[in-house]
């Protein structure tokens, strides 16, 4: 086996037919391409709703099945976005490990997604060793596009250019929008003119994949419609109080308190000892 192709990982097509209608395009090539912006929201959870032990920290949840699914679900997308706070716990890959996409036994970067980094106050302090920058330099993946209010330091900027990546920055609004824990008042961005911007970029569609503060964020009523489809892996385990919570604010009409959400049209696929649940927060 070439050594490309030593680390791959490989999902079954019975179980990606199972999942292909919640995506914006199938690894098919017989598939149109998509006509519209498709966001997907997905991460792997507990049974107590925590992402991980505890802030800064990475938890694995998925078994093999469902990290292979999760792979699979980045060779179905144009993007991967995670916020900072996962950047700085994880030094993700944000690549694709799927057999046959580019690096890994296909052409050139085919099928790898882009990473996008939401970093309004420029945290994230990324070297040539991180490893989504290794893995650009071995042709393995993208480099990121980190979206900002900040300028980056010259020499940080001028790595990420010269492997392909760049920073979008942003202006500031001070005042918009109530203060969350997503961010401060002064830094917290639109999630419709994120996905505009991306657009912009020629991005068709982007899995956002976490952490807490960003999928909170998006579970907001004004922001859950933009999302089309949600994907999670359970995993059968709690990880107790204190760790990254998936809990929205309350949702309030009148004086009485209401659902935030529920899924429609939705799929349950066992995987492994996990269990993936994908569904539509509107009817289509
Ligand atoms: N289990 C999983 O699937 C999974 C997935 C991702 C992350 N994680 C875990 O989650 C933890 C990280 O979560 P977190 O909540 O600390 O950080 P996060 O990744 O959600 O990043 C939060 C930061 O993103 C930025 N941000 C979020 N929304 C924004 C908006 N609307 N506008 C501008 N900026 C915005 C802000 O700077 C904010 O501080 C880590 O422990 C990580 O391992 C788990
Ligand atoms: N599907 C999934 N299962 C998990 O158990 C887990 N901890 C994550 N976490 C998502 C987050 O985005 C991580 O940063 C990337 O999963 C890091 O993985 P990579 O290095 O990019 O492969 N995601």
């Amino acid at each position: 086996m070439p050594s490309t192709t030593r680390d791959a990982l490989s999902f079954p097509s019975a179980q990606s037919a199972q999942i292909s209608p919640y995506l914006p395009i199938s690894d098919s090539q017989s598939q149109p391409l998509p006509s519209k912006f498709h966001v997907t929201l997905t991460f792997a959870t507990s049974l107590d709703s925590s992402l991980s032990l505890s802030p800064g920290v990475q938890t694995a949840l998925s078994g093999p099945e469902s990290k292979s699914m999760t792979h699979y679900l980045r060779s179905c997308h144009d993007a991967i976005l995670i916020g900072v706070g996962t950047a700085l716990a994880d030094n993700p890959s944000l690549n694709c490990r799927i057999e046959g996409v580019g690096g890994y036994g296909g052409e050139g970067l085919e099928r790898q997604p882009r990473p996008v980094i939401l970093d309004p106050k420029g945290r994230w302090e990324f070297s040539e060793e991180s490893k989504v920058m290794r893995l650009t330099k071995e042709g393995k993946g993208k480099a990121p596009f980190v979206v900002s209010n900040k300028e980056m330091e010259g020499q940080r900027r001028a790595m990420l250019e010269c492997l392909g990546g760049k920073i979008i920055v942003l202006p500031s609004k001070p005042g918009a929008g109530e203060d969350s824990s997503a961010s401060s008042s002064s830094t917290r961005l639109k999630w419709a003119e994120i996905f505009k911007i991306l657009e912009g970029e020629g991005i068709q569609s982007v899995m956002v994949e976490g952490g807490g503060a960003v999928i909170n964020d998006l579970l907001r009523p004004e922001n859950f419609g933009l999302v089309d489809t949600v994907i999670i892996t359970i995993a059968p385990t709690w990880l107790g109080k204190g760790g990254v919570l998936v809990c929205p604010d309350p949702r309030v009409e009148g004086e009485v308190r209401v659902p935030v959400g529920r899924l429609k049209g939705v799929h349950w696929l066992p995987l492994g000892e996990d269990v993936v649940l994908c569904g539509r927060p509107k009817e289509t």
